[in-house]
């Protein structure tokens, strides 16, 4: 993570005192996306530095196409969708994913049978091997009912790669975005780190991950106020007695809407105002465990949610100490849209200038 932030900071350089506004998106989709790679697979795909195909871009392609077809019923007919065009470039983008992760898990098996002993089969993860997620699924295979084929593997790793990597890239960029807006937040977030690393340049430990509070206060509060998963849904498989008034049938289907929850008025005094406070621990304490739930929840709620918290505040702290970001936008003038996840119109654009020495 320490060394993906770190190569953000070198690319973005070049744009710092250029006094113009650039989208801050790519930078850390394509981090965020190796980081995970990395942390999921133990494998290095380097689309940072070039070296992997650009798949921010085929995501902001593809990702529109499914939303369309999510609110039209008659493209759920797979006989009528499969005609469209929409469906073939689905499908060219689909198979070359597929690929692109079956050569993930193809490097990874020849990595663990090149340096942790020369059977395939034999993932059993010690300090010099690592046991990562798709180690995890094949060994859980012994003591499970079930059977993990290469294609599950395949869907496993594809469900991990696209949940994880744009909404972590999402939410740090609205981050900064909200800091840009309100720099009075955003010199709070940077006293703090100052507070932990003064004029050090040691790499983070889980300690000072614990000691960022307010930082988490405000990425909280970014999530609160841009969900950016911000549709989701359950399956009822049998009646469900929701209050004295009110069932959900067997067979219905319930769609949450984070945005409702996180801005209703009974649980969030003033909900239009960006305000980390909201996050104290105090406030926290006395608010329902489900008015805030940007990861969802329950058992198939996200299972990134520590990881990503991990991983956004270690990219958040290594920028924030080194770079300070500016806008010329107010907060009203944020447009978002839906697109599966939550995008932000014209993209995450903003300034950069670079801190003279640490405590500027
Ligand atoms: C800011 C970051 C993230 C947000 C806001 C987020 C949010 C969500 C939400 C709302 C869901 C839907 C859960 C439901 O249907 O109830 C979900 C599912 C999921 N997320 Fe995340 N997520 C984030 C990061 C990650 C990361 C980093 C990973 C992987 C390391 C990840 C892996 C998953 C997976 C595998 C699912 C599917 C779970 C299932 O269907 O059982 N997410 N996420």
């Amino acid at each position: 993570m320490i060394e993906r932030a770190t190569i953000i900071l070198q690319k973005m350089q070049q744009h710092c005192g250029s006094g113009v506004e650039v989208d801050f998106y790519p930078y850390f989709f394509t981090a965020s996306f190796d980081t995970l790679c990395e942390a999921s697979f133990g494998v290095q795909v380097d689309s940072q530095l070039g070296r992997s195909r650009d798949w921010a871009q085929d995501m902001f392609r593809i990702a529109p196409l499914l939303t369309k077809r999510l609110f039209a019923p008659w493209l759920h007919v797979d006989y009528i969708y499969e005609k469209t065009n929409a469906a073939k470039k689905m499908k060219k983008f689909s198979d070359d994913f597929r690929e692109f992760s079956k050569n993930v898990i193809n490097e990874r098996r020849k990595h663990f049978s090149k340096n942790c002993g020369n059977n395939n089969d034999d993932m059993n993860g010690d300090i010099d091997c690592p046991e990562y997620l798709l180690d995890a699924i094949h060994n859980s295979q012994e003591d499970s009912i079930y059977t993990y084929s290469d294609t599950d593997k395949i869907d496993e790793a594809i469900t991990f790669m696209i949940a994880g990597s744009e909404t972590t890239a999402q939410t740090n960029c609205f981050v900064l975005l909200m800091l840009a807006i309100h720099p009075e937040y955003q010199e709070k977030v940077f006293e703090e780190q100052y507070t932990i690393f003064g004029d050090a340049d040691t790499p983070i430990t889980p300690d000072d991950l614990d000691k960022m509070e307010y930082l988490e206060q405000v990425i909280k509060e970014t999530l609160r106020f841009f969900p950016v998963v911000p549709i989701f849904a359950r399956h009822a498989d049998e009646d469900t007695k929701l209050t004295q008034n009110y069932v959900l049938p067997a067979g219905a289907t319930a769609v949450i809407f984070p945005f409702f929850t996180h801005y209703d008025t009974e649980l969030w005094p003033e909900p239009n105002k960006f305000n980390p406070d909201n996050f104290t621990a105090e406030k926290m304490a006395n608010r329902h465990k489900y008015a805030f739930i940007p990861f969802s929840g329950g058992a198939r709620g996200c299972i990134g949610n520590k990881y990503s918290m991990i991983a956004m505040k270690t990219t958040l702290s290594i920028f924030i100490r080194q770079f300070r970001v500016s806008t010329t936008k107010n907060l009203e003038d944020i447009e978002v849209y839906l697109d599966l996840v939550l995008r932000c119109k014209g993209g995450w654009r903003m300034k950069l200038e670079r801190r003279i020495n640490q405590k500027s």
